[in-house]
């Protein structure tokens, strides 16, 4: 469904992503891993397309989407949930998941109320909203409600544009251990053909939710595999959780 093949990428004399090539099939929930500036979050604007590489090529679907840019694949099914914030904080839940829904539909519109007339979008928002557990916050205003809230809003945001494929950026950073688990029961009650693509810190929701687990130091895949082999690997408790102490 997703795939990468040799993707590399340099700032200047670091390389920061080193001839990735990964493969995700349909419904995969893969969890990436790695220290601090080992290059995931450089790996997923490669993905999205928010930045071109030096050689390499990424699919999705099959076809070559190198060369498209973020629209593009994001009308093919590609949408990306954010580490930060980049929700619209005077508008509802409500008006925040109609916009992000209004976008496939080729009516995307600052007119919120426009976008939520329409049946189909009142549909997707309804759904998404049960999804990510905020029908109770449907009304309030973004900037009113709790940091859990919110993040949980940025993957129905993202889950709004129907995609095929979710990269997720560390979708609990910041958020205590109760709400780490309604992340991770969240993840799991997804539609089962979405593919999943999470980058995630917390090594408990990661091993809970990871069919596959790929974890890169120096932009560099050095594990590629199951959850199991993962855990027991003497590669991984040096490089990632070596640094996941120290951080
Ligand atoms: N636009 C840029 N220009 C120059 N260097 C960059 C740029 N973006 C990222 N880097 C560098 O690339 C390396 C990888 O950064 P990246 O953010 O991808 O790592 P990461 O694994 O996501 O880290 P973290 O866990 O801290 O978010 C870092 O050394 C970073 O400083």
């Amino acid at each position: 469904m997703l795939e990468t093949r040799s993707l590399t990428k340099s700032f200047g004399a670091i390389h920061v992503t080193r001839s990735v090539s990964l493969r995700l099939e349909r419904g995969e929930r893969r969890v990436i891993l790695g220290p601090n500036g080992a290059g995931k979050t450089t790996l997923f604007n490669l993905l999205v397309g928010e930045l071109a590489p030096d050689s390499g090529t990424v699919h999705l679907a099959g076809e070559d989407v190198t060369a498209l840019p973020v629209a593009r694949r994001a009308r093919r099914g590609l949408s990306r949930s954010y580490q930060k914030n980049t929700l619209f904080d005077g508008l509802t839940v409500e008006e925040n998941l109609a916009l992000a829904a209004a976008v496939p539909t080729g009516h995307a519109t600052r007119l919120w109320s426009d976008s939520l007339s329409r049946p189909e979008i009142r549909e997707t928002v309804a759904e998404v909203a049960e999804q990510v557990r905020l029908v109770p916050y449907l009304h309030a205003k973004v900037s009113e409600v709790s940091y859990g809230v919110r993040r949980q809003l940025e993957v129905g945001v993202a889950l709004a544009t129907r995609p095929h494929v979710l990269l997720m950026d560390e979708p609990t950073s910041g958020v205590g251990p109760e709400m780490s688990k309604g992340f991770h029961d969240l993840l799991n009650d997804l539609p089962s053909d979405l593919t999943l693509l999470i980058i995630e810190h917390d090594m408990d929701l990661a091993f809970a939710v990871a069919d596959t687990i790929t974890v890169l130091n120096y932009g560099e895949v050095v594990f590629d595999g199951l959850p199991e082999a993962a855990r027991g690997s003497k590669l991984l408790k040096d490089i990632y959780l070596g640094s996941w102490e120290d951080a």
